[in-house]
């Protein structure tokens, strides 16, 4: 049978997140250390571990027909590749950044100025749009030192804590873009690969929308009940089960994790008890 090949990157910021979502959708991979390729057991996908940076090309290759990569490096150099689903790690941004003790007004005050990067396309793309040129200085690694060593004026990278900014003395005046793990895929794919695809994406989805939820259990007196279904943000109706104790029920719900503690608090001082909160690990929907 026909299998898809994936592309993950091979180590990095990405590799682990990669494979434990991987893993998450049940798909077992035999992974011996060193590998490059690698075959699902039980799912039919090739893994190939590849560099973040090459992958654009391969997917256009048509070498690999799926991967995960940061978004920041489809923008890059893959902008005319699909973004399939967002897979909500490595967040980070990419940002302009100038040595603290220079004022910045905007990005005209970078006029005739040196930027390095080591994201060419997108720094002109942007100046570009806000009707700048940019005098860009391309290096591949250690971006955030060039400032210092009087090799650039400003730098444009990926800022997450913003850390490493601090250690080198530069501040944060512009993002240009928010990034996050997605999967894409190449321009052309067959239609077996396609139902393939499918299936793996639909798997993503369960896992991810179970990322974003909690499966959550309280007793609650019966009297009680129907207040707390009224505040309850559940996919559906709650489930109610009578507790062996007289006079009192086991309400069952599921709460999105970003209104989890506002619905806990109110629970609590309508009458819950013993709240329980469980990790979901797919929601099939
Ligand atoms: N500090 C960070 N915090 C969060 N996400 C990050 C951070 N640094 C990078 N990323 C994200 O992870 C991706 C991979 O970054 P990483 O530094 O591991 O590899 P790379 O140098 O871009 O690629 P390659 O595999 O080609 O060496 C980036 O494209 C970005 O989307
Ligand atoms: O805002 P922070 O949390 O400090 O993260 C930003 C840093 O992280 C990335 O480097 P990475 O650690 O991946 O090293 P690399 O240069 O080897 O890619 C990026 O290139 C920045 O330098
Ligand atoms: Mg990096």
């Amino acid at each position: 049978m026909n299998k898809l090949k994936i592309a993950v990157q091979k180590s990095g910021r990405l590799n682990t997140d990669s494979m434990q979502l991987l893993k998450n959708c049940g798909i077992s991979i035999e992974n011996g250390k060193d590998q490059l390729k690698a075959d699902a057991r039980n799912f039919p996908l090739e893994v190939l571990y590849l560099r973040n940076g090459d992958i654009p090309q391969y997917l256009r290759d048509g070498v690999v027909d799926i991967a995960i990569v940061g978004e920041n490096t489809l923008i890059e150099k893959g902008s005319d590749l699909p973004i399939i689903e967002k897979l909500g790690f490595s967040k980070c941004k990419v940002s302009i950044a100038v040595p603290k003790e220079v004022s910045y007004n905007g990005i005209s005050d970078l006029r005739g100025k040196k930027i390095a990067t080591s994201y060419p396309n997108t720094v002109q793309k942007y100046f570009e749009s806000k009707g700048e040129t940019a005098d860009i200085h391309v290096i591949n690694g250690s971006v955030e030192i060039a400032p210092n060593i009087g090799l650039a004026n400003a730098i444009v990278d990926i800022v997450s804590s913003g850390s490493t900014l601090f250690k080198n003395n530069l501040k944060e005046v512009e993002v240009m873009l928010k990034s996050e793990a997605v999967l894409t895929s190449s321009p052309s794919l067959s239609s077996e690969k396609q139902t393939i695809l499918d299936k793996l994406q639909f798997r993503i989805q369960s896992v991810l929308k179970g990322r974003e939820s909690k499966y959550v259990l309280m007793n609650v007196p019966n009297d009680k009940v129907d207040e707390i279904i009224k505040t309850l943000p559940g996919m559906k109706s709650p489930t109610v089960l009578p507790l062996a104790e007289k006079g009192w029920s086991s309400v069952h719900t599921v709460i999105a994790k970003d209104r989890f503690w506002e619905v806990i608090d109110e629970l609590k001082l309508k009458g819950a008890e013993g709240i329980l909160v469980c990790p979901i690990e797919k929601m099939v929907l």
